[in-house]
């Protein structure tokens, strides 16, 4: 990378308190339901906090959907590429969370799957040098599945302006001890820290009673961050209204602020603000 542009990226970092990449060993365990949530909680938790969320999931850009944003396009102005603003329901003020996704860009669904090495390197860098965020408290990353190139670049070139730390996203019956060594193990060859494990999927949570009942077993993410001495955040239950607030781009934690998944999303927030120091 030319000094030129690590001074861009760094110019670009500077102006962001807080950076968190989501990680998770496979697909499908709900790294971009985490991302998507943490934002949206932590941009409610406080009228003064500005969040955005970054999707370098470059072969399945999933949070514009989740978000509601799909249909919309991204300005350009003198600065660069503009994120998306996510208007939170009953707020006037509509610049606390914002989103920029590798989906924005891409003509079709199936672009970026033929992409090779070098191409995904460059539409990485472009995209964070050239996305213009403005003042963030936070910024989330979600990153694709696994420990792939994509990763090793995004590494690199957060690499000077220094990360917080990363979350791993894993499920109970996924819970694969190489799977997140692995996860582990990159992040302390890259300098990352670990910020904690979250157990999604844990359990059924009953729209009725919100009584959890743990259909196959539940734990396991507990005791592997026990096992590699890192933090345990929480466990998410399986709720068939964060499925289907995200499938229709509606925000789940003023939807359903009562139910068992926003109260532990919000403890799990409210661990990742201490450890990040954003109270
Ligand atoms: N706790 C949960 N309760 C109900 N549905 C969930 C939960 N977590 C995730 N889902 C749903 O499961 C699907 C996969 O989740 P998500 O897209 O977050 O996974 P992912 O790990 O980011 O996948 P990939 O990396 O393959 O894109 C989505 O439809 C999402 O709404
Ligand atoms: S958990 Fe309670 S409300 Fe929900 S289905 Fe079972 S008995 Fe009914």
């Amino acid at each position: 990378m030319s000094d030129q542009v690590q001074s861009k990226l760094l110019k670009r970092m500077s102006t962001i308190k807080h950076k968190i990449l989501v990680l998770s060993g496979k697909g499908g365990v709900g790294k971009s339901t985490v991302s998507t949530q943490l934002a949206f909680s932590l941009a409610l938790s406080r009228k003064d906090i500005r969040v955005g969320i970054l999707d370098v999931d470059i072969c399945g850009p999933s949070i514009p959907k989740m978000l509601g944003i799909d249909k919309n396009e991204v300005f350009t102005c003198t600065e660069g590429w503009v994120p998306v603003k996510v208007k939170l329901s009953g707020d006037d003020d509509d610049n606390r969370l914002c989103c920029m996704s590798i989906g924005f860009l891409l003509q079709s669904e199936d672009d970026a799957v033929v992409w090779r090495g070098p191409k995904k390197h460059s539409m990485i860098q472009q995209f964070l040098e050239d996305t213009y965020w403005g003042d963030l408290d936070a910024l989330i990353i979600d990153t694709p599945p696994g420990t792939s190139d994509e990763h090793i670049t995004l590494a690199e070139i957060l690499k000077e302006s220094k990360p917080d730390g990363a979350i791993i996203v894993t499920t109970p019956q996924g819970v694969s001890l190489a799977d997140v060594r692995k996860e582990i193990n990159f992040c302390n060859k890259l300098g990352i820290p670990v910020l904690g494990v979250v157990e999604n999927m844990s359990g059924f949570a009953c729209p009725c009673c919100n009584e959890i009942t743990n259909i196959f077993s539940s734990g396991g993410g507990r005791k592997l961050a026990e096992q590699f001495n890192i933090d345990f955040l929480g466990q998410i239950p399986i709720d068939p209204q964060l499925a289907s607030c995200e499938d229709e781009g509606k925000n789940f934690l003023q939807s359903f602020p009562e139910s068992a998944s926003a109260k532990e999303l919000e403890n799990i927030t409210n661990k990742i603000k201490k450890r990040i120091t954003l109270l």
